[in-house]
């Protein structure tokens, strides 16, 4: 008998999905033993662009995930509720799951997987971080024996997007975020994407899996792309970087310091000016990349498509694939390299404490010993400056930029608490962390 599937939502991901799933030739011959059994949306009145056999489609999902014939529920709607809600009566049902949904794993995460756990069942989410690019199944799996102390991505095709055609083109933001969103990259509320949102909930979910610990989602400091202006771009471009919306989880000590602890996680997700010779300043576009370093492999990198129809519905049947593949090797006790034995939460080391360089563009009035100022100033909290140039004016007001060597984020945050107060100091319209 095949084993029959429950799809929540047939948007981008969810039509990918299924044109996928009714597409076999070449592709894994488990495949065939999937069937697509029931399929919810909201308006059923919509056009499609898959034909779905009578019946399929419904708008009831509670009575998808209620449906004793489905053995694996695909949720594919986004949001946090009723995702959340179906997730669990399905869970509650025994059934599997497959996910893309990061909003809601990264928020309800614990939730889910202690009720899966307890059902005996598996929480598959491949497509959730990196869209097509296999990454959960190989944090989980394949690299799981190294000691991994930096996982750095850049996981938001939206805003990759965009800061690309902004660096090409000269474009403009709002310009380019339409287009993104034609495309189908961006989520249904863009925000998520453009307030760095979405990226801190895709390296929540790889900071749980590289360091084995629970992530408390509020824990993750999270800034976006909307300040990064045309004129940061080209001056990072002058100085040999290039602006990209990073997010990284990086432990502070080498190793744990008992086998069972996990060790303390700086976690964050902010535009960095990147040295162009980075591997992760080369990826362009809605791709996304994600950077693993550990011991002893050193350095991995996953790069691919991460948003989109296909490269997304490749992950979730993947992980439809799997688990259809665990249905036939059922035994009484879980594999687990697919479930989640977590228990614990990592430790989160605030943001003052991080260790960074900087980017700062300041306009000043065009005063003889302004720079001098802001050394002497930058000199009290202990900021040493790796370059400080004044590179133009902005009509009346002179425009000098600074790049400092590695400082504590709250000595540099003081020292410009400091530069504020000076009389010559217009504003700081520019300030961003440096790799
Ligand atoms: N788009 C992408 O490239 C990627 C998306 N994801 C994730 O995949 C998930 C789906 O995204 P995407 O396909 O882009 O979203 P879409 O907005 O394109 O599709 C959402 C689908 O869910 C249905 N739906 C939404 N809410 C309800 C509800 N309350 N009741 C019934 N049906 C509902 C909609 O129905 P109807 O069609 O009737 O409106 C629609 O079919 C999200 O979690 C997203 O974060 C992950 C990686 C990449
Ligand atoms: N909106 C997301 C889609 C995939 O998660 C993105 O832009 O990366
Ligand atoms: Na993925």
């Amino acid at each position: 008998m095949g084993v029959k599937l429950g799809i929540l939502g047939l948007g981008t991901v969810g039509t990918g999905t299924v044109q996928l799933l009714q597409d076999l030739n070449g592709r894994h011959p488990l495949l065939r033993e999937i069937e697509i059994h029931r399929v919810g949306v909201r308006s059923p009145q919509l056009p499609r662009a898959v034909e779905l056999a009578k019946n399929v489609l419904s708008t009831d999902l509670e009575a998808i995930v209620n449906d004793p014939a489905v053995d694996i529920v695909v949720e594919l709607i986004g949001g946090l509720e009723p995702a959340r809600s179906l997730i669990l009566k399905a869970i509650e049902n025994g059934k599997h799951i497959v996910t893309a949904n990061k909003a809601a794993i990264a928020r309800f995460g614990d939730e889910i997987f202690t009720a899966a756990n307890k059902a005996g069942v598996y929480v598959m989410l491949e497509a959730a971080v990196g869209g097509g690019i296999p990454v959960i199944q190989p944090l989980k799996q394949s690299l799981s024996v190294n000691r991994i102390h930096t996982v750095t991505g850049i996981v938001n095709g939206t805003t990759n997007y965009i800061l690309t055609r902004m660096q090409t083109e000269g474009s403009n933001f709002s310009d380019v975020l339409a287009d993104a969103q034609k495309l189908g990259y961006a989520e249904a509320d863009p925000t998520a994407d453009v307030d760095g949102l979405d990226a801190a909930d895709k390296i929540a979910i790889l900071a749980s899996l590289a360091f084995g610990g629970r992530i408390k989602l509020q824990d993750v400091y999270s800034e976006g792309i909307r300040q990064v202006s045309k004129t940061d771009i080209a001056y990072a471009e002058k100085l040999g970087f290039v602006i990209k919306l990073l997010a990284i989880a990086k432990t502070l000590t080498p190793s744990p310091s008992s086998p069972s602890s996990t060790p303390p996680l700086s976690l964050r997700v902010h535009p960095t000016l990147l040295p162009k010779e980075h591997p992760l300043a080369s990826i362009n576009g809605v791709y996304n990349a994600i950077l693993v370093e550990g011991e002893p492999l050193k350095q991995v990198m996953f790069f691919g498509p991460g948003a989109g129809a296909g490269a997304t519905a490749s992950a979730v049947s993947s992980d439809i694939l799997n688990l259809v593949a665990a249905l036939k090797t059922s035994t009484a006790n879980p594999n687990p390299l697919l479930s989640c034995a977590h228990q614990d939460y990592c430790q989160i080391v605030p943001m003052a404490e991080l260790i960074t360089r900087f980017y700062a563009r300041f306009l000043t009035k065009d005063q003889p010993g302004v720079i001098g100022k802001l050394g002497t100033c930058f000199g009290t909290y202990g900021v040493s400056l790796e370059s400080i140039v004044q590179t133009g004016f902005q009509g009346e007001l002179a425009e000098i930029v600074v790049v400092t060597h590695d400082v504590r984020e709250g000595n540099f945050r003081q020292a410009l608490a400091e530069i504020h107060t000076l009389e010559a100091i217009d504003s700081i319209p520019s300030l961003l962390r440096v790799l």
